[in-house]
């Protein structure tokens, strides 16, 4: 398992562009920025570039969610907005040669809903650049109200229906156990689906081991499933995130 550490809640006293050098000195060596669009994509290289760390995730569709659309995939007015914003996306991931793009589904529900995030994403797996994975993550109620991706038998039935090798299953341990109330038993039920794993306990959000997830037990299932990916520390890391990091001597 390799540990990456996710910027944009990781480090949050710090600017964005200052976050890199602390992962790096921290020990990481890869990061996750979730919306890199406000800056052009060289310069978020060349932080990367110049503290040795692999940019492994972004999301999509631009722009930046905060305070705005917390993506559109599912959204049937926004197709053809979808179908520009993520090009823009894959360029981009193109330029700070990202591994993974979280497609981000917006509000709403149904099966128009479902329909227009199927195809959208069957869509998009179609151009994608070559060695990127598009991912699926369910998002829990509490934090994204109304969001339509909101539960894992969704996200798997959305799967089996884009049926794509390079579209998959992103995990976090934090939505996994304010959906279904046991983030272990989410990782071994869908684990066949899950190509990329990030880390945060509930019910707040916090650093792994001040919650309600069994981080031991998942890590045991992380291991007894042969899981190769990344594992990212995506959480609201209290006063110095630094003191946030156990977890990455558990992988
Ligand atoms: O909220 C999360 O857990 C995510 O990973 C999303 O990418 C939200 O931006
Ligand atoms: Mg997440």
């Amino acid at each position: 398992m390799k540990p990456a550490a996710n910027l944009t809640l990781l480090w949050p006293e710090l600017p964005y562009l200052d976050r890199f050098a602390a992962a790096a000195k921290a020990g990481f060596t890869a990061v996750e920025v979730l919306f890199p669009y406000d800056l052009a994509a060289k310069e978020t290289l060349r932080a990367c570039v110049a503290n040795g760390l692999q940019l492994i995730l972004i999301n999509a569709p631009p722009p930046n969610y905060t305070g705005g659309a917390q993506g559109f995939a599912a959204v049937p007015e926004q197709a053809a907005r979808f179908r520009v914003d993520i090009q823009r996306s894959f360029r981009y991931a193109t330029t700070l040669k990202v591994r993974y793009l979280h497609v981000m589904a917006g509000n709403g529900q149904g099966a128009l809903a479902r329909q227009t995030f199927i195809d959208n994403l069957i869509w998009a797996a179609d151009i994608a650049p070559k060695g990127l994975t598009l991912t699926v993550e369910p998002l829990n109620p509490v934090a994204m109200p109304g969001y339509f991706m909101n539960d894992y038998a969704l996200a798997a039935d959305v799967l089996r229906a884009v049926n794509r090798p390079n579209v998959g299953l992103q995990y976090d341990s934090y939505h996994a156990q304010m959906i279904d109330g046991d983030a272990v038993a989410v990782f071994d039920q869908y684990k066949d689906l899950i190509v990329h794993v990030q880390l945060g306990d509930a019910p707040d959000r916090s650093a792994p081991g001040t919650g309600t997830v069994d981080f031991p037990a998942l890590f045991a299932a992380l291991r007894r499933a042969g899981y190769r990916g990344w594992v990212s520390g995506e959480y609201v890391p209290g006063p110095r995130t630094e003191d946030s990091l156990g977890w990455t001597t558990l992988s």
